[in-house]
């Protein structure tokens, strides 16, 4: 698949901002586990919060191919950015513009696809990630007084941007009974009290990016916070989710053309037995081969980004696209630490950040196990 000059043109502006304004500050990022709030800021105003999202609605109006463009381009200068910006589009941005109502549109949306205001994604519990719909955050809807709200109680886990997000969708159980059927989803002010940043992970990766335990105790919204109705939450997840996945097999290529584009370089100064490494045959045919699988998982993405650009259902193709490009990221960026030799396992080379902040790709997201279910699904229909 070919790119318009159009497309071209947004992945070469976001290709300039990345190599001046994140690559040089990547590593130090890494080390301060610096959250790049001033960045991230002059990537909103480049429309990056909300690509797909219609400039009607404060978006950048552009779509799903553009999108994977924007995120590949940040991930190959810093992974915990692109993942911020990734989530702020999708699903947090998506689910707005498919399920929010007129006036939702106005107040949450629009701030979230200008990037005026910052989203998070509030769906996994301690005890409930691949196995999303055994939530046990509950929202009970109270009526009268001030108007009616809903009060949420709970723990959310691994909550990216739990932090520093302004604004947070949040599936809670309204009907314990209904089961999948008795989850909603909420807009969720983040200074709302009762909305409690209870610890920040340790990670062995993507320090520039928060990831936070988020405690609700008696967290009280007002009832127009519903989004679509009661009992639609865990549909509205996971409809969500299927873009999120082609926006994390795009950073996914991203890390892996920064690991390989390294590789490639060090291949071509380091030299051994007289001559550089690139001229070893051995070496070669490994960055042949990390080339070849970048660009396949590239396809697969623009693929599934087409379909959706086109109305179509792509959950199959998502989950390929995620899938596939999770796993060869990690095996590209495992070989361009192997190309590095000792270096490449110290933290003066790129190459050994990249690969602790690429790892979590092939879990979050939903797990490459998870992929395979939803493909196994798409292939019986
Ligand atoms: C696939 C799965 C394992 C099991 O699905 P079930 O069989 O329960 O759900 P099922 O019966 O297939 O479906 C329910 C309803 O939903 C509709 N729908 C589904 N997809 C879609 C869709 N794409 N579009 C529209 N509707 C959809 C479905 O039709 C059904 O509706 P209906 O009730 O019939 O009216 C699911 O639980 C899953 O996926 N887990 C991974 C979670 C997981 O991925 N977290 C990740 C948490 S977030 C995260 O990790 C982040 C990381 C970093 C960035 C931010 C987020």
């Amino acid at each position: 698949m070919q790119l318009t000059s159009e497309h071209e043109m947004i992945r070469d502006a976001v290709r300039s901002f990345v190599q001046e304004r994140i690559t040089p500050n990547a590593a130090r990022w890494d080390k301060e586990h610096h959250f790049p709030a001033e960045e991230l800021k002059e990537l909103a105003a480049m429309g990056a919060y909300g690509v797909a999202v219609p400039e009607e609605f404060g978006g950048a109006g552009m779509d799903y191919l553009s999108l994977a463009l924007v995120l590949e381009e940040i991930a190959a200068g810093d992974g915990g950015t692109s993942t911020v910006v990734s989530v702020n589009n999708c699903p947090v941005c998506s689910i707005g513009m498919m399920y929010a109502n007129a006036e939702q549109k106005e107040q949450w949306l629009r701030p979230l696809a200008s990037g005026e205001k910052l989203g998070a994604f509030c769906l996994t519990e301690p005890h409930a990630g691949s196995d999303a719909a055994d939530l046990r955050t509950t929202a009970r809807l109270e009526k009268g007084g001030e108007g009616d709200e809903y009060v949420l109680n709970g723990v959310k886990q691994f909550i990216t941007s739990g932090k520093h997000a302004d604004v947070a969708i949040v599936m809670a159980v309204t009907d314990k009974a209904a089961g999948k059927k008795g989850i909603s989803a909420f807009w969720v002010d983040t200074k709302t009290p009762g909305y409690i940043v209870a610890s920040l992970e340790h990670k062995m990766g993507q320090h520039s990016s928060d990831t936070a335990q988020i405690l609700f105790e008696n967290c009280r919204i007002p009832a127009a916070n519903l989004i679509g109705e009661e009992g639609m939450g865990y549909k509205i997840a996971l409809s969500g989710l299927e873009g999120g996945r082609i926006g994390i097999a795009s950073q996914s290529v991203g890390m892996a053309r920064a690991a390989f584009e390294a590789a490639l370089t060090y291949a071509k100064d380091r030299r051994t037995f007289g001559k550089p490494i690139f001229e070893h045959q051995a070496v070669q045919f490994r960055l042949a081969d990390m080339a070849t699988q970048i660009e396949a998982a590239r396809q697969l993405i623009w693929h599934a980004a087409s379909m959706k650009d086109a109305g179509k259902p792509c959950l199959k193709e998502a989950a390929m696209a995620k899938l596939f490009a999770s796993e060869m990221a990690e095996k590209v960026c495992s070989d361009a630490i192997q190309i590095h030799g000792g270096y490449g396992y110290v933290s003066d080379f790129p190459v050994e950040r990249i690969y602790r902040d690429v790892r979590v790709c092939q879990i979050y997201e939903g797990s490459s196990d998870i992929q395979k279910i939803l493909i196994g699904r798409g292939l019986m229909d």
